[in-house]
């Protein structure tokens, strides 16, 4: 592709050939546009010479920046037009496409939307902190919402191979630095707002505005906006859509396109009973425990349908939803007989969400196993270790990721909120322990990591799955 097609004011430069984009200078290649921001780090300008150096015929950067032998793409907004242009270049993207954020749920959202999707015979695929999923395959990518250029070559490399519907998982992180702009966005849905990456973000309002950002910014114009309706937040985000002129689909207890009239848990699931906008009650029995799995399900199934999914085989598909990896995922049964559930909360709000989501199924005590991240918002800890001591039977506080923090000091913040509760850094010795003590009518619940398989020990990534150790510890 010429420049000239990437840029209309590329002027004499306009002929030279681009090969592709990078953010990281050391990714550069001859042809490559070159993106330099300034991160939370280092600043992404001071490696513009060294880019240049290697190739790069483009730099999109601030007015502001020193761009010398190469085409200066000046911007305020230089990552907003670094992803426009990159757009361009990799673009087509899957014709339909849709975004979810929120503090939690967003993973097991996107991909219930995908498995929904599959359901009506669609190619679909999710992309979110599970990685890239397909019907065939899952290539995990490390970040929630990938960096700009591999979530825009992924996008448009699902679209080579065939898929056609595409749900992907919109973190702050990636809205406040563009990572996903660019494509059209037909549907985008907010799930709940709750404390979490206030290291990063400041404070609740500027983490609320990087959300807002999906609606107010990415969605297109013509795009729905779903809201799950029960959330504190939920008016805001409607108010917004509707000021701009979106549709709104809202969802819930007081969601009027899809309501949740009610929930009875079952033993390994639950009744719904969903009324639609034209007063139909639909009944349906989600596969899945938990009133975070049946919001969840039901934003699942607005995005299907606000996207042309049929209504009602939409809800019906409902009952025949797989479980989420690591969310709520029966690990393990001990040999007294209790069952082991591995949870991914690693948030005030999840945390309670996922020992009310198991308290129906226990008739003795709820144990629960849980820390903090490292290097992460430090101000949660103490909500968290607050929310176990009030919600659990028997809190048993360990390490989660400690990342490059003493994980003693991590586990004394969290300890602050977890009055009463034991001690036990090592996480396969916490586990163990957990298992150990729990009776037959107990259930154990071990929180923070879900599906992942390391734990972060510094600048080393140490092998570690909580199902499999949970497993192991009960064989
Ligand atoms: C805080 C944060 O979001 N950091 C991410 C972000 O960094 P940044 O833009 O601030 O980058 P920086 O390291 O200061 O560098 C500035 C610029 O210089 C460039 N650079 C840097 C060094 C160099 O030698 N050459 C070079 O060109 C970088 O590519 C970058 O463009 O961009 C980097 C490149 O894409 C990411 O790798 C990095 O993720 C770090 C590793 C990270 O841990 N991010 C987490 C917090 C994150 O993004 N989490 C969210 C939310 C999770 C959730 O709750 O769901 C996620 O979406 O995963
Ligand atoms: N709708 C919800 N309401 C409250 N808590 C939820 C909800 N959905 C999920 N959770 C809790 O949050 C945890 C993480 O869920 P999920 O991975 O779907 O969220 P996420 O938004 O993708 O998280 P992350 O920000 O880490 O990517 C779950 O294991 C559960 O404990
Ligand atoms: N996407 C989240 C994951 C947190 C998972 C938890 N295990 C932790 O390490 O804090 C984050 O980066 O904050
Ligand atoms: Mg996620």
């Amino acid at each position: 592709m010429k420049l000239s097609a990437v840029i209309d004011q590329a002027g004499e430069a306009g002929d030279a050939t681009v090969t592709g984009f990078a953010i990281d200078h050391r990714k550069v290649a001859p042809g490559t546009i070159f993106g330099a921001f300034e991160g939370a780090r280092v600043n992404g300008e001071d490696f513009i010479p060294a880019a240049i150096e290697a190739g790069a015929v483009a730099v999109v950067a601030r007015p502001e920046a020193r761009v010398e032998g190469a085409l200066h793409i000046a911007d305020h907004s230089p990552r907003e037009c670094f992803a426009k242009l990159a757009a361009r270049f990799f673009a087509p993207f899957p014709q339909a496409t849709v975004a979810v954020t929120g503090t939690n749920g967003k993973t097991s959202t996107v991909e219930m939307t995908r498995q929904l999707w599959r359901m009506a015979g669609h190619h679909a695929a999710s992309v979110g902190t599970l990685g890239v999923t397909t019907a065939d395959e899952r290539v995990v990518t490390g970040l929630t919402t990938p960096d700009v250029v591999t979530f825009l070559s992924n996008a448009a490399g699902l679209a080579r191979e065939g898929v056609t519907h595409l749900a992907f998982e919109a973190s702050s992180h990636g809205l406040s630095q563009y990572r996903t702009e660019g494509l059209r966005v037909a549907a985008a849905a907010f799930t709940n707002l709750s404390r979490d990456h206030l290291d990063y973000h400041g404070d609740m309002a500027a983490y609320f505005t990087a959300k807002l950002r999906l609606f107010s910014e990415v969605l297109s114009p013509d795009g729905v906006a779903v809201v799950w309706a029960d959330d504190p937040q939920s008016e805001r985000v409607i108010d917004l859509a509707r000021e701009r002129g979106n549709r709104v689909m809202a969802v819930g207890e007081h969601g009027d396109d899809l309501r949740l009239v009610s929930r009875a848990p079952t033993l390994l699931g639950q009744g719904l009973v969903i009324a639609t906008a034209d007063g139909a009650e639909h009944r349906v029995n989600l596969p899945l425990i938990g009133g975070y799995q049946a919001a969840n399900a039901l934003v699942a199934a607005a995005l299907v349908i606000a996207t042309g999914g049929d209504l009602e085989a939409t809800i019906k598909g409902l009952a025949r939803l797989q479980p989420v990896r690591g969310r709520l995922e029966r690990a393990a049964i001990a040999k007294s007989g209790a069952p082991i559930y591995v949870d991914y909360a690693h948030t005030p709000d999840a945390l309670e969400a996922a020992i009310a989501a198991l308290r129906p199924h226990v008739a003795g005590r709820l144990i629960l196993v849980f820390g903090a991240g490292g290097d992460r918002d430090r101000g949660k800890r103490v909500p968290m270790g607050r929310v176990a001591a009030i919600e659990a039977d028997v809190v048993i506080v360990t390490d989660d990721n400690p990342r490059g923090e003493d994980a003693a000091a991590i586990r004394r913040d969290v300890l602050e909120g977890a009055v009463g509760a034991t001690e036990i850094g090592d996480r396969r010795a916490a586990i163990a322990h957990a298992v150990e003590i729990a009776r037959a009518d107990d259930i154990v619940l071990i929180a923070g990591k879900g599906h992942e398989q390391g734990q972060i020990v510094g600048d080393m990534v140490l092998p570690f799955d909580d199902v499999a150790v949970a497993r192991e510890v009960a064989a």
